[in-house]
């Protein structure tokens, strides 16, 4: 559970996160949208340790992050893909995903810990590595290099570079942007797939009709503050929120069905309704 508490972020005089508090609960999706400078990224690069936080905590299964150093906050169970690709290009695909499954010194730890030599734990990570590349379609290109593949392609492997090392929270920042619809459609079934009873997820993304179709609650952010939250027909019924954050009204119709289907398919329950928090 990734949890957010009275979390504030100061840049000088600009208030982009003003007193959120919410809740990133395991199992399900919870989509984040709010409009440009709503302060989606500021959350999440505070939760990944990229800001500090001026005043609140962000908690992972009740660990504070604030007082773990970056990169401790991996092995605290989080995970993040960014907006744009972050790839070693010159690094064949499956050696993307090793470096940053596990430093070569905590490797070495393992390894000595559980009786490993070095080149068997080594070996271990990477059928690690092929399997994540197998379960999300990259097998054929492990060994290419990775700036050489397709852009959805290279997106996937973020993906497969995050959730290598077995997260308890994964914050997706924008995984569809610059995708076709194909690729658009093959992500979504792999976040789908992705749903796991011990893994909180975050989606931050201005693909409304993906957000609307694979978010368990959504949390709609403006100008630093929480708005409401609740799950997709709660936000899509909303007059409000759907003028301010998703266009036009009948822009999101089409997609009522999905939506619908959703939410039955995941039991959300009923009594989780749209909350208002008033500023
Ligand atoms: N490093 C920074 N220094 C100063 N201001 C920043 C910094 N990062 C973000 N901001 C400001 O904080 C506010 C929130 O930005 P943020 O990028 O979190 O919004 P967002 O909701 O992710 O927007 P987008 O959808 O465009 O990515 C904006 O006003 C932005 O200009």
């Amino acid at each position: 559970m990734l949890t957010f508490e009275h979390v504030t972020k100061q840049f000088g005089a600009l208030k982009a996160i003003d007193d959120v508090s919410f809740e990133v609960r395991p199992g399900i999706i919870t989509a984040v949208i709010g409009p440009n400078g709503a302060g989606k990224s500021t959350l999440v690069n505070m939760a990944a340790g990229s800001y500090g936080v001026s005043s609140g905590r962000i908690l992972v299964d009740g660990v504070e992050l604030q007082r773990l150093p970056k990169h401790r906050i991996a092995h605290a169970g989080l995970a993040r893909t960014y907006q744009n690709i972050r790839l070693f290009d010159g690094m064949s695909v499956v050696k993307n995903l090793e470096v940053a499954l596990v430093p070569p010194r905590v490797g070495r730890l393992v390894a000595d810990t559980f009786g490993l030599t070095p080149r068997a734990a080594a070996e271990e990570r990477r059928a690690r590595c092929h399997d994540v590349l197998a379960r999300l379609g990259l097998a054929p290109y492990a060994e290419r290099q990775a700036g050489s593949l397709a852009y959805g392609q290279q997106k996937l492997v973020e993906l497969a570079r995050a959730i290598v090392g077995g997260p308890r929270v994964l914050l997706l920042d924008e995984p569809a942007a610059g995708l076709n619809h194909g690729e658009t459609e093959l992500l979504k079934q792999h976040i789908l797939a992705l749903r796991a009873p011990d893994l909180a997820m975050v989606l931050i993304e201005h693909d409304m009709k993906l957000i609307m179709s694979i978010s368990d609650t959504i949390v709609v952010m403006n100008r630093g503050q929480v708005l409401a939250q609740g799950t997709a027909a709660d936000i899509r019924a909303n007059i409000e929120v759907q003028e301010a954050y998703l266009g036009q009204p009948g822009a999101i119709k089409d997609i009522e069905a999905a939506a619908r289907g959703r939410r039955n398919r995941v039991r959300i329950r009923e009594g989780e309704g749209l909350t208002w928090h008033q500023p």
